[in-house]
């Protein structure tokens, strides 16, 4: 990791999105902060060229420095198409009313009818960039991919990185294998370009990637699939993602007790700026620091926040209650680790699939190291979890930090359980049957199981990731890990948070007409809240979880869906 600040990269901007941040800027002192959405300004794709729009932008006219309401209206109606509107609805090729073998353990028909209806719902999140982005990239922050993709919905009307992964998982239960390999193709496109799949795919977003799943997309397609061209395809780009995850800015070395030292990594955006999607708000945040580098370390860290698709959480902050002690690259979590092991485990099965041995052996070589690091580093055996690990250092500036117990953080969250979607996958741990069942008491001990799923965090900030919210990935991973552990416990806890979330999400669904970004786990059919932006629906994720959930574990005739 780079050594301070100062040695730090930091991406260059466009002069298309400094525009669109003043105007971002202009259009927050005219509004005021109610019912804001200071994406929507990053976002709206451009009539005529940037200079000819600045010209009009200046002339405006600001009594009190203020564009009037009426003016501001008017030059956004001459000079900028809606926001979203460069991402044409595209009828996916692969969507049927009711797939074939769809779903066969759900019995129950009016649990049938509803997944029948979330299963409709990629053809509203089905979307290709229009012509015009391929014609004039310059006019636009959207970037052009190749191929049509699904969006998470609403204010997120790109193709974002992470959340893909669990919409492949709800399209391969639909049987949506092309738009599930077309997504893929996509995400590959970038890392070409970038050398990493991006946050999500706008110019924006470029300063940072998103917890890296690709290799884990790749997999579940092939092996509904079996196709292996696809997978061949693939994997050139896996390895360039792994060396961008293992590189200078993301790699870290801690030495443990026994003085090996292990090679980890953590989240670290190329940003030290406002993010430009939500500029005015971290402007906002940032107002009571004085100096230069106090705002630029903020920056970086709500941008490698964002990087970790937890933004944002009492987990990334050393006060819980100030958002200005986001300290996440101070950070190793447990999860990105667990993540890039899955990716060397997969590229280690691709490499042999393919007949590539030596790329194989090396990965798994890699695995087993992170395999070690993740016991040694992360490990609890105390509280049976794994738990994120804080580098806290004199001069921030270490080559090799040395592992002590107390940096370990005891703070309980979802993510201390998510090796267990890794672990069972293969390991030793894994055959040690005792050790799933210790992990078992330890997250039933945690306070983090509720009536309607696994909270994210014991502590209710206001932040979307933390308490009381539940998040459909990180039900999906815990749930799946404890189906696969091969303990019959642990299978029947699964499934009982399963059927909680199913639940949860039908009666928001008949109450709303709408699936939801992320739900309230205190109670049936109640949906989250807190952080920067309004409650979304859509929604890519949760869509992708249900459907995964009703595939694995069914719905019985006789068991009532109603919250209990
Ligand atoms: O606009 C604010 C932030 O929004 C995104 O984050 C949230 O939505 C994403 C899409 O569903 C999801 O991947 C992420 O986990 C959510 O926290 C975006 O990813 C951020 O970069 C952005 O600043």
């Amino acid at each position: 990791a780079p050594c301070g600040d100062a040695s730090a990269p930091v991406k260059p901007t466009t002069p298309l999105l400094s525009f669109l941040q003043r105007l971002q800027s202009a259009a927050f002192a005219t509004l005021g902060p109610d019912g804001f959405d200071p994406k929507l300004y990053v976002d709206v794709p451009f009539k005529t060229d940037l200079a000819a729009t600045e010209e009009a932008f200046a002339r405006l006219p600001r009594p009190g420095g203020v564009i009037p309401v009426s003016n501001l209206e008017r030059f956004l109606g001459d000079y900028f198409g809606e926001a979203g509107s460069d991402l044409v609805h595209a009828e996916p090729s692969d969507f049927v009313v009711e797939p074939e073998g769809f779903l066969p353990k759900v019995e129950n028909p009016k649990v049938r009818a509803w997944a029948l209806e979330v299963h409709s719902l990629w053809k509203n999140l089905s979307r290709r960039v229009s012509d015009e982005v391929r014609e004039r990239p310059e006019q636009h922050t959207l970037l052009p991919l190749p191929w049509p993709g699904v969006v998470p919905g609403s204010r997120f009307r790109e193709v974002y990185y992470w959340d893909s992964y669990w919409s492949i998982r709800g399209l391969l239960a639909s049987k949506m294998y092309d738009t599930a390999k077309s997504i893929v193709n996509n995400l590959i496109s970038l890392i070409e370009i970038y050398g990493y799949v991006l946050n999500g795919a706008r110019t924006y977003y470029s300063n940072r990637s998103q917890p890296p799943l690709l290799s884990s997309m790749v997999f579940e397609i092939y092996m509904r699939t079996g196709d292996l061209a696809f997978v061949k395809k693939s994997l050139p780009s896996l390895l360039k993602e792994h060396s961008f995850w293992n590189s200078d800015i993301h790699k870290v070395i801690i030495q443990d007790l026994q003085g090996c030292k292990h090679s980890v990594s953590h989240y670290y955006a190329m940003w030290n700026k406002p993010r430009p999607e939500s500029a005015t708000i971290d402007e906002e945040s940032a107002s009571n620091l004085t100096s230069a580098s106090q705002k630029e370390n903020f920056y970086r860290q709500v941008a490698s926040t964002a990087e970790s698709g937890w933004d944002f959480s009492s987990r990334w902050m050393s006060n819980s209650s100030d958002l200005t002690t986001l300290a996440t690259t101070s950070i190793i979590p447990v999860d990105l680790n667990a993540f890039i092991y899955k990716m060397e485990l997969d590229i280690a099965f691709f490499a042999k699939l393919i007949g590539d041995n030596s790329t194989s052996e090396k990965f798994l070589a890699a695995s087993k190291a992170r395999q070690a690091a993740i016991r040694s580093i992360f490990w609890n055996s105390e509280m049976e979890q794994w738990l994120d690990y804080w580098l806290i250092s004199k001069s921030n500036c270490e080559e090799v930090y040395q592992w002590e117990a107390h940096y370990q953080n005891r703070n309980i969250f979802a993510s201390n359980f998510i090796p267990l979607w890794i672990e069972t996958y293969n390991t030793d741990l894994c055959k040690d049957g005792t050790m799933v069942e210790k992990v078992l008491k330890s997250l039933q001990s945690s306070g983090l199981l509720h009536v309607a799923g696994i909270a994210t965090s014991l502590s209710n900030t206001g932040e979307q990731w933390d308490f009381p919210n539940g998040w459909a990935p990180l039900q999906h991973m815990i749930v799946e890990g404890l189906t696969k552990s091969g303990s019959k416990e642990a299978k029947s806890v699964a499934e009982d948070i399963a059927i909680r979330w199913i639940r949860t999400n039908y009666a928001a669904y008949m109450k709303t007409g709408a699936m939801h970004e992320k739900y309230d786990v205190e109670a049936c059919g109640k949906i989250g809240g807190g952080g920067e932006y309004k409650p979304q629906t859509g929604f890519g994720w949760s869509n992708g979880v249900v459907l995964a959930f009703l595939e694995e574990f069914g719905w019985p005739r006789d068991r009532e869906i109603e919250c209990q």
